[in-house]
């Protein structure tokens, strides 16, 4: 076991691709942990959808052992976190688990909104902070400037700031060197009865629920009873050990320690993060203060496009859940798309990697209805109601008032693009409530509400600011506000699918964009079909989508063969990802294209 002097327990904290990972494998690779020919890119990113995406979304941790220069042996536990705004939960969960964090910034971008939210995060934890100035090698690096502003923005001292390459390797030795002598060590008492963080939780196929751990107190070892003090169960340790990265298994864990074990837990919802887990006998009486669970805040409807697919879509939907506990799931019936399931998220991006994964992994192609945001329905007989589902909005008449859930958006742009930046909050509904400068870059703090958020703000953030802006959020509350629920009718049929939750003053407005972008996504039939935006009896914006001649390849005029025979596949491809609402075949990308403002 190690003395608590010689251990050490941090966290990187960075903005995406600002190179985390890659000073993560470094750090990996020049300690030993891993042989050189075992190395491969972003060791830390276990899952293929993360490789792929780039982007870490589950924390994970390394042990790494690493002689210092002074002679002594330091064990160095690093807990990687994720970088994405939907995971800031689990960004601070991780940050209670260790006392200092990394805080890389790369030197030629500077410091960005998540930089910003991962800092507080940090923070908060009361962690000591040490900045690393990244991808020096570039010729557009510029330290000095960039440990300014770390200054100036985040007010911490950026005099000693490591100045590094991931890529090439330089400074890694000093940031080794950093870790051991300016992060502090951990407290613990090893005689004291066990006390055990559950940092992290996740679902084997071959082990059961592995549950990673962070010792405060006492000592765990292999085959101990051990107590969840949350939930009053008792397991049995039949596995123990620390992540290397791969699994290594030790006889016991000590104070300040940041191990794995398994216990025969067989399902993640079994085990709650921040809970207390201590000695079955003569035990702690006192669990550590715990963690509020994560909360969806975005819920969306998933359907097979093939209705046959249902029960392959409920099995896939239940593997995906055990592993992820902030996901959520009920089952949905819906007159136009059939059966499937309401599904609740942390963020738009959680929803995109889940939905991914089904159509991927399980080879299902899904419909997603319009995400939506919790609202708290107010109604006149003093009942309060959650509303997941804009389908599910009972009369007006029965309701008193609506509340929708508000945001803090913290963006930091430069200045050119700041006018641009303003007039899409201030489009979405947005409070400005502070306007600052560092350099030439803008921050921006704005109370928005989180339905004016959720569906496309980010993507059209990035198009109005080419890419530049950065973006974080944070939920502040629920505030009343006039909602009404817009409903859409194809051919007279109302598609519930579409129905969504709007702003009265801007109903008309998103009414008419959305019959616009439906009459170009839903293709010409035999007859005419009218499309209608209404709120509860009143139509507030209506298209006709004119009848269609028989031959698609008619406007081809003879000519090209091939260009004809293309259309044909196109057309044959696309019956397949067509659902029928009544008479009429709606394309599936409809239901996510029609939804896209273009404000
Ligand atoms: N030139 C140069 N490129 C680097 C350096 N460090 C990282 N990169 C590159 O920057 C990109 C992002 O690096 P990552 O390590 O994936 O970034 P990250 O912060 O871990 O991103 P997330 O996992 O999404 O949070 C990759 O293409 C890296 O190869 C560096 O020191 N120099």
């Amino acid at each position: 076991m190690t003395p608590l002097s010689h251990i050490r327990n941090f966290s990187i904290v960075a903005h995406i691709d600002h190179g985390k990972s890659t000073l993560a494998d470094r750090l990996i690779q020049s300690t030993g942990t891993v042989a050189d020919r075992d190395m491969k890119a972003q060791m830390l990113d276990s899952m293929d959808i993360e490789r792929e995406r780039g982007i870490t979304i589950k924390a994970q941790t390394v042990r790494l052992d690493y002689v210092a220069d002074n002679g002594e042996h330091y064990v160095l536990n690093l807990i990687d976190t994720p970088g994405h705004v939907d995971f800031a939960y689990e960004v601070s969960r991780s940050m209670r688990a260790v006392e200092g964090s990394l805080l890389v910034v790369d030197s030629t971008q500077g410091v960005e909104a998540q930089t910003l939210a991962n800092v507080y995060h940090a923070l908060d934890a009361d962690h000591e902070i040490v900045p690393v100035l990244n991808k020096i090698d570039l010729p557009a690096s510029e330290c000095d400037r960039i440990a300014t502003q770390i200054e100036d923005v985040i007010g911490i001292d950026a005099s000693q700031a490591i100045r590094v390459s991931a890529k090439t390797g330089v400074g890694i030795k000093e940031t080794l060197e950093a870790v051991v002598h300016r992060l502090p060590a951990p407290k613990g008492d090893r005689d004291a009865p066990l006390k055990a963080m559950l940092v992290d939780s996740w679902y084997d196929s071959y082990l059961g629920v592995v549950v990673l751990v962070r010792i405060i107190d006492g000592v765990i070892r292999l085959k101990d009873r051990v107590r969840f003090m949350s939930n009053d169960t008792v397991h049995l340790i039949d596995r123990l050990g620390v992540f290397k990265p791969g699994m290594l298994p030790m006889e016991e864990l000590g104070p300040g320690e940041i191990g794995f074990f398994t216990a025969q837990i067989k399902e993640v919802r079994d085990t709650r993060v921040g809970d207390t887990i201590t000695s079955e006998r003569k035990g702690a009486t006192v669990a550590l203060p715990g963690f509020k669970p994560a909360q969806p805040v975005v819920f969306c409807g998933l359907f097979p496009v093939d209705s046959s697919e249902f029960e392959d879509l409920r099995s896939a939907i239940d593997k995906l859940a055990l592993n992820d506990a902030s996901f959520s799931f009920e089952m949905e019936t819906s007159a136009a798309l059939g059966f499937g399931f309401r599904c609740g998220f942390l963020g738009l991006l959680h929803l995109e990697v889940i939905r991914d994964r089904i159509e991927r992994e399980y080879n299902i192609e899904l419909i997603t209805t319009a995400p939506s945001v919790v609202y708290h329905l107010y109604m006149k007989d003093g009942d309060v109601r959650d509303l997941h589902n804009p389908a599910d909005m009972p009369d007006l008449t029965l309701v008193d008032h609506i509340e929708e859930p508000r945001i803090k958006a913290t963006i930091l742009v430069p200045d050119e693009y700041l006018g641009d930046v303003l007039k899409l909050c201030q489009d979405r509904r947005g409070v400005q409530m502070d306007l600052t400068y560092a350099g030439s870059r803008a921050m921006v703090v704005y109370d928005l509400p989180l339905n004016e958020v959720v569906f496309d703000f980010y993507d059209r953030l990035k198009s109005v600011t080419k890419g530049y802006a950065s973006f974080d959020y944070n939920l502040t509350g629920y505030q009343e506000d006039s909602l009404v629920k817009m409903s859409v009718l194809v051919n007279d049929e109302p598609v519930d699918a579409l129905s969504m939750m709007v702003h009265r003053d801007r109903a008309e407005m998103r009414g008419r964009a959305m019959v616009e972008k439906l009459k170009d996504l839903i293709p010409r039939h035999m007859f005419k079909i009218p499309i209608q935006a209404a709120i509860g009896g009143k139509v507030i914006a209506r298209e006709t989508l004119s009848a269609l001649r028989k031959d698609v390849t008619a406007k081809c005029y003879g000519g090209d063969a091939t260009r004809k025979r293309k259309l044909l596949d196109k057309q044959k491809a696309g019956k397949k990802k067509m659902r029928q609402f009544g008479k009429v075949d709606i394309p599936q990308e409809a239901f996510i294209s029609a939804l896209k403002m273009d404000s």
